[in-house]
């Protein structure tokens, strides 16, 4: 039985955006533990936190960091980590590739967003294409990225394409299963309440205004 949910971050959409999307689309409710700048400058809580870094999540008096953890806790807790174990493995393989797009989307807002931005476009069809490529070979494409139920993964796929909407409205042109991946999970009806609620609406992508 899962405890209390409490997700301790700052108050961007950042690493904690997909465990937001995935505790509104699954209907449970969770406490937002909003890390100011004051706050973390003061230390003590990165010293609390094992790697010294946001998100922090509490389950009950379980408490965990590292956003993809995270994910797979709640993945474990709400039935999301496919329905046998080569799923979950297939889960993991395209989990790894959503973390290793947004590395490279960090790197560009947070090191090289002036300079860099026009050159990751033009690399980003390459980057989207795998994802494209595993949709197509899943039921061609009409359900979710592995199995035929949502995921955890879902969640984080449907963040990072979110995030490049924005960088680069376009960016799922060439990739019609994506973009309609994009609308028929943003319509779920948790999920839509979620994504129209005002703190959702007001709550900034990164941390340093760029996105
Ligand atoms: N691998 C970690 C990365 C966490 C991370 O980069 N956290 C950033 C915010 S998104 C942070 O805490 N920055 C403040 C600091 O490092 O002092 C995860 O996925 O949770």
């Amino acid at each position: 039985m899962p405890g209390k949910y409490t997700l301790t971050y700052f108050p961007v959409r950042g690493r904690g955006e997909a465990t937001r999307m995935l505790l509104a689309d699954q209907k449970q409710e969770w406490t937002e533990d909003v890390v100011t700048g004051e706050i973390w400058q003061k230390g003590d809580l990165k010293k609390s936190c094992v790697f010294g870094q946001v998100p922090r999540f509490q389950d009950g008096d379980f408490v965990l960091v590292q956003s993809n953890a995270i994910l797979r806790h709640l993945a474990r807790n709400h039935g999301l980590y496919g329905q046998d174990a080569r799923e979950a493995t297939l889960l993991d393989m395209v989990n790894d590739g959503v973390e290793d797009l947004r590395v490279k989307y960090a790197r560009l807002i947070y090191q090289n967003y002036d300079a860099g931005k026009a050159e990751y476009i033009e690399a980003l069809p390459a980057q989207l294409r795998p994802f494209e490529n595993l949709l197509a070979q899943n039921d061609g494409g009409k359900g979710f990225i592995v199995g035929k139920k949502i995921s955890f993964v879902d969640y984080n796929l449907l963040d990072i394409l979110q995030l490049h909407l924005v960088l680069a409205p376009n960016c799922l042109d060439s990739f019609p299963l994506l973009a309609a991946y994009v609308q028929r999970l943003n319509a779920r009806p948790h999920l839509k309440t979620y994504l129209e609620s005002e703190g959702r609406k007001q709550r900034p992508i990164n941390n340093n205004g760029k996105q």
